[in-house]
């Protein structure tokens, strides 16, 4: 027991605010979260390329948050999509937008980002119709637990994505180390986990109120994966973006993208 709600507390059920959290992915009007996107995205996209990228029939996305743009690239290559959240209040906030009602975010800028990366920007309609018909189901999911998506029962997927979530959920290495040991089962034998996240960073702010991470280096991140039976292809870093360096909102070094394969 050593995630968030250790304390007794279950701060991301108390207090995280899916929509307050969305302003970091308003393009353009934060720092922090031009940063998580042009990084990553740059990276979804060489990751899931038509040519030579993973692609296959299943992918599940753990600890989606209510964001959407971790799936834009790979929506291309999967023929199905499974978010899923520990969150109640962030699946709903994702059903929002999956069934474009009332008071979705609005992430055509990000939409339009990923189809410039891919090369042509006006294609951003389609491809938000094409993730919607794509990610079919939105469930429960905690990385605590032995088994995240209980009740669910889901065939192997040929690929887990994660981002940002291991190393918010986990409080303690040990706790990030079983989260990556829940996640492997779910995965068929040599898929493929895509994750990413933040180096030496200790927390992140939601409006005014503060979330505890644990701090990842480069040396524990290989040693964990590692050790939960993943071999890593390849790992990108980039240290944070100068134009962030005075944004109080976490305290991250850097940031990394890796796809590491099941090893058996
Ligand atoms: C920093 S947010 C990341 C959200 C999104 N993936 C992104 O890239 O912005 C961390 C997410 O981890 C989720 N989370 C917290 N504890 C979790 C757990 N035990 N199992 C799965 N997800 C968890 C939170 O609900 C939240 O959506």
């Amino acid at each position: 027991m050593a995630l968030q709600e250790s304390t007794g507390l279950d701060v991301y059920q108390t207090y995280f605010e899916p929509t307050t959290y969305l302003n970091y992915y308003k393009m353009g009007q934060n720092p922090v979260g031009d940063d998580v996107l042009h990084f990553s995205l740059k990276h979804y996209n060489a990751t899931f390329k038509p040519a030579g990228g993973l692609r296959g029939k299943l992918l599940i996305d753990i600890g989606s948050g209510p964001t959407i743009y971790q799936l834009l690239s790979a929506c291309e290559s999967f023929e199905e999509i499974i978010a899923t959240d520990y969150m109640e209040k962030n699946c709903l906030e994702l059903e929002k937008w999956l069934k474009k009602m009332p008071g979705a975010f609005d992430w055509s800028p990000v939409v339009k980002y990923v189809c410039e990366l891919e090369g042509d920007r006006d294609k951003w309609a389609e491809k938000e119709e094409r993730l919607r018909r794509t990610v079919r189901r939105v469930l429960k999911c905690d990385v605590g637990k032995e088994r995240p998506l209980e009740p669910a029962v889901l065939p192997l997927a040929d690929c887990l994505l994660s981002s940002l979530c291991l190393e918010s959920a986990c409080v303690t290495l040990e706790a990030f180390r079983d989260a990556l040991r829940h996640l492997r089962p779910l995965l068929r034998p040599r898929g493929h986990l895509v994750l990413t996240g933040s180096f030496d960073c200790t927390f992140y702010m939601v409006g005014d109120l503060r979330f505890t991470v644990l701090p990842l280096t480069e040396k524990v991140l290989r040693e964990a994966l590692q050790e939960s039976g993943f071999i890593i292809e390849r790992l990108e870093k980039a240290q944070r973006g100068p134009e962030t360096l005075l944004e109080k909102c976490s305290d991250y070094t850097g940031l990394f993208f890796l796809v590491a394969q099941k090893n058996d």
